[in-house]
C-alpha cells in the first residue's frame, strides 16, 4: 500500500513504457456525434471523397479569466488515429441505426477507412497556448478530417483545461508546497476521473489518491486516511494491538501504554485537558501507527464538536467566507487579531503581533469571549485540540520506538489558524523533548479549496506543507469548459471563411503557419500567424504584425528568437515524432511558462498576450472577407 510520503516510483515504468500505446478503449471511432457519420455519407454521396481540407482546432478565450492555456490530449490523439477503424460490430449498429436509404457501399467505404492519409501538425504538449492561433491542424481528405473532429475536441478540451488548471493552482501555491490530487469520488465519472489525475500531474501535481490513475501512468500515488477510520474505534476497548517492536533493538513495546503517558504530560505542555480528547480517536491513532509506524499520518479534525455548539446561523456564515476574519495564534496564545481582510503577508508567514493586548501571554485555550472577540471560530480549539493532542503523543510514542511520525492533516475549520496553531504545538514539543524533527512534521490541508482559497491563506500567512485538492481542481468548477473548435478553413486549396456578427468567431482562413517571437530577456512577445506560402521571420529582421480584425492595431516586431510552432506528429499513416513521457510533457508546462510574462499570468486583471498575423494574411482575411459577405439592400 502506498502511504503519504512516499514517492511510488516503482517498477511499473516498464509495464507503463511497454503500454505506452495501449490506447483507452473507450476512444474509438463511434465516440462521436452522429451528425459527423451523417455528413460523411452526404459527403461521398456528393462525391466529395476525393477532396482535400485543412481544418484547424483552436480556442477562442482562455479559461478562468486568465490569459493563457496550457495545450494538453495530443498523445491521446495521436494514439486515437492510430487506432481509428470502425470494426465489424460498429457497422453492424450504424446500419441498424442510421437511415435505411444509406448505400451498403458507403459501409464497405467505411468499414476501410483509417486516418493514414491524415497529417497532424500540432503545438508541443504542455507548451502555452493562445486564443485563435490553432493548437492542431489537420490536414487530409475531407470525409475522414471531418470524423475527426469531435473526438479530438473531446480529447483535447478537458485535457487542456485541467492541466491549464492544475498549472493555476500550482502558480499560487508556489513550488514548494506538495500538491496532491483527491479529486475521484467528485469527478465527472470514471474517465473523468482518470483524465483529472493524469492531466492535474502534467499541470503541477504531485501525486494522486486515484490508485489506477497510478499504475496506467506512473504517477505518484499518496493518501492519508478518511474519518471513517478514526470513528470506527469508540474507545481504547476497540484495540486488539497495541504493542509494536522497536525499529532498531526489535525489542517489543506497548504503544498504547506509551502513548497514554506521553497524552498525560503533554496535556500540561499543551494546556489540553485530556478529557477534551476522544478516547476512539487515540485508539485509532495507535492502530493506524501499529500499521505504518513509519509513515504515520493522522486526521485530527475528527471529533469536531461545532454541530453541538455552532448554530446553523453561524455555520452558513461560515460557509461564505472564502477570506473570512481569522486570528494567527502563537505558541503563547492568540497574538494576532485580524478583523477585516488579512492583507499583510503574502510570502506564507505566520504573523506575530503582541500588541494587540489580546495575548495574555499564557498557554491557555482562548475562552469563549476572546473566540467572540476575535471572530473564531467557536469549536476551533475544542474539536481540533483531540485530534492534535492525541497525534503528538502517539508520534511521541513511535519516537520511543524508533519511528518518525510523518504529519497531519487539517480537513475542517479555519485552515491558516490551524496550521498555525499545528506548527507551532510541533515547535513547542520540538524544542520541550529535544527531537528537532517534530518542527518538519507535514501539515496537509484539504477541504474544498480552490485557487482563491489558497491566494487567501497566502496573504493571511499559514504553515500548510500540503494541498489535497479535489472538487474544484477536477471539476474545474470555476470554467467547466475550454471551447476548443474545429473549422474547416481551406478545401481542395482554396481557403474558406465563416463569417460571423461577432467578429472573434470569424475564421482565420486557409492552411497557416505559426511562429512565437521572443524578445531579448527571453520573454515570448506575440505570436504570429502566416499564410504556408509566406517564408517564416527571421531573427532581427523587422516584421509588421497586425491585429487580426482592427486595422490600425499593428506593431513592427524585431524578434530575438523565432520558434516555429507546429511539428508535424502524424503521417502516412503513423506518429513520426518520439513522444515525451509524462513527466517531460510536466517539465515543459514549467518551462514553457517561464517564457510567459508575469503580468500575462497574474490571476487578477491579466494583461492579454498578442497574437497577430502577417501582412499578407491581413489582406487576404479582409479580401476574402468583402468576397464573401453578402452585400445588403436598402429599399
Ligand atoms: N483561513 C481561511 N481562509 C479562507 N478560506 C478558508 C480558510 N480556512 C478554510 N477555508 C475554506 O472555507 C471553507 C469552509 O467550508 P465549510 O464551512 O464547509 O467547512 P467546515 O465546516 O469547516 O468543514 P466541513 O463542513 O467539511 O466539516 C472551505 O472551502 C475551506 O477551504
Ligand atoms: O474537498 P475536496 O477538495 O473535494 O477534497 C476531497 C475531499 O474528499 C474527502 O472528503 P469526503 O468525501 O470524506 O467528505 P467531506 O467533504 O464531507 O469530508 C476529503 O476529506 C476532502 O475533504
Ligand atoms: O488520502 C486522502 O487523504 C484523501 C483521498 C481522497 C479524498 N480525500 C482525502
Ligand atoms: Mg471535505
Amino acid at each position: 500500500m502506498s502511504s503519504f510520503m512516499r514517492t511510488n516510483k516503482t517498477d511499473n515504468y516498464n509495464f507503463i513504457e511497454q503500454n505506452r500505446f495501449n490506447h483507452n478503449a473507450v476512444v474509438q471511432p463511434l465516440l462521436t456525434d452522429l451528425y459527423q457519420i451523417t455528413m460523411a455519407y452526404a459527403y461521398w454521396k456528393s462525391g466529395k471523397t476525393d477532396n482535400v481540407a485543412v481544418f484547424d482546432l483552436f480556442f477562442r478565450t482562455n479559461p478562468f479569466h486568465g490569459e493563457f492555456t496550457i495545450f494538453a490530449g495530443l498523445e491521446e490523439c495521436l494514439k486515437f488515429l492510430d487506432n481509428f477503424r470502425y470494426s465489424d460490430s460498429d457497422m453492424e449498429y450504424l446500419k441498424q441505426t442510421l437511415d435505411a436509404n444509406i448505400e451498403d457501399e458507403f459501409y464497405e467505404y467505411l468499414r476501410n477507412l483509417t486516418a493514414k492519409d491524415i497529417t497532424l501538425y500540432a503545438i508541443e504538449e504542455g507548451s502555452v497556448a493562445f486564443p485563435r492561433v490553432p493548437i492542431i491542424k489537420i490536414e487530409g481528405p475531407l470525409i475522414i478530417a471531418q470524423l475527426l473532429e469531435t473526438t479530438l475536441l473531446t480529447l483535447v478540451n478537458y485535457a487542456s483545461l485541467m492541466a491549464t488548471n492544475s498549472a493555476r493552482y500550482r502558480m499560487v501555491a508556489g513550488k514548494n508546497i506538495q500538491l496532491l490530487e483527491f479529486g475521484l469520488r467528485r469527478a465527472q465519472g470514471p474517465d473523468g476521473g482518470l483524465s483529472a489525475s493524469k492531466y492535474a500531474y502534467i499541470g503541477g501535481f504531485d501525486g494522486t489518491s486515484n490508485v489506477l490513475a497510478g499504475k496506467l501512468f506512473n504517477i505518484p500515488v499518496k493518501g492519508t486516511h478518511a474519518h471513517a477510520y478514526i470513528t470506527s474505534f469508540s474507545g481504547i476497548s476497540d484495540l486488539k494491538t497495541r504493542v509494536l517492536r522497536h525499529k532498531q533493538t526489535g525489542i517489543t513495546g506497548d504503544l498504547l501504554e506509551t502513548a497514554l503517558k506521553h497524552r498525560n504530560n503533554l496535556s500540561n505542555v499543551l494546556d489540553i485537558s485530556t478529557e477534551e480528547s476522544s478516547e476512539g480517536e487515540l485508539a485509532a491513532m495507535v492502530s493506524f501507527a501499529i500499521a505504518f509506524p513509519d509513515v504515520f499520518m493522522a486526521l485530527v479534525d475528527t471529533y469536531d464538536v461545532k454541530s453541538q455548539i455552532v448554530s446553523q446561523g453561524r455555520r452558513s456564515e461560515k460557509k461564505s467566507s472564502a477570506s473570512t476574519t481569522k486570528a494567527m495564534i502563537s505558541a503563547n496564545g492568540i497574538s494576532k487579531v485580524k478583523t477585516t481582510k488579512v492583507l499583510s503577508n503574502s510570502n506564507g508567514v505566520c504573523l506575530s503581533n503582541k500588541t494587540n493586548g489580546l495575548n495574555n501571554g499564557s498557554s491557555k485555550d482562548t475562552t469563549n469571549t476572546q473566540r467572540e472577540l476575535l471572530n473564531l471560530p467557536k469549536y476551533v480549539g475544542k474539536s481540533f485540540r483531540s485530534g492534535l493532542l492525541n497525534f503528538c503523543a502517539v508520534a511521541l510514542a513511535l519516537n520511543d520506538l524508533g519511528y518518525r511520525a510523518v504529519g497531519i492533516r487539517i480537513d475542517s475549520g479555519d485552515l491558516a489558524y490551524l496550521s498555525c496553531l499545528a506548527r507551532e504545538t510541533f515547535e513547542t514539543i520540538a524544542e520541550r523533548f529535544k527531537i528537532p524533527w517534530f518542527n518538519q512534521l507535514t501539515i496537509v490541508a484539504s477541504n474544498d479549496i480552490n485557487e482563491d482559497t489558497i491566494l487567501s491563506l497566502n496573504e493571511q500567512g499559514h504553515k500548510i506543507d500540503c494541498f489535497g485538492i479535489g472538487t474544484h481542481l477536477v471539476t474545474c468548477q470555476r470554467q467547466p469548459a475550454l471551447g476548443c473548435v474545429y473549422k474547416l478553413v481551406e478545401i481542395n486549396e482554396q481557403a474558406r471563411i465563416k463569417l460571423s456578427q461577432d467578429v472573434e468567431k470569424v475564421t482565420m482562413p486557409g492552411s497557416k503557419n505559426a511562429y512565437r517571437l521572443y524578445s531579448t530577456d527571453g520573454h515570448a512577445l506575440i505570436d504570429l500567424l502566416q499564410k504556408v506560402t509566406e517564408s517564416p521571420p527571421e531573427v532581427g529582421q523587422k516584421v509588421l504584425c497586425r491585429h487580426p480584425f482592427q486595422e490600425s492595431k499593428r506593431a513592427y516586431v524585431i524578434p530575438s528568437r523565432v520558434e516555429p510552432l507546429y511539428k508535424v506528429y502524424w503521417k502516412d499513416g503513423r506518429i513520426c515524432q518520439d513522444l515525451p513521457t509524462l513527466e517531460q510533457v510536466r517539465e515543459k508546462v514549467q518551462r514553457s511558462l517561464k517564457t510567459v510574462r508575469n503580468d500575462h499570468k497574474r490571476t487578477l486583471n491579466p494583461t492579454p498576450y498578442k497574437v497577430a498575423v502577417s501582412d499578407d494574411l491581413y489582406n487576404f482575411i479582409h479580401d476574402l472577407w468583402l468576397q464573401n459577405a453578402p452585400i445588403g439592400e436598402l429599399s
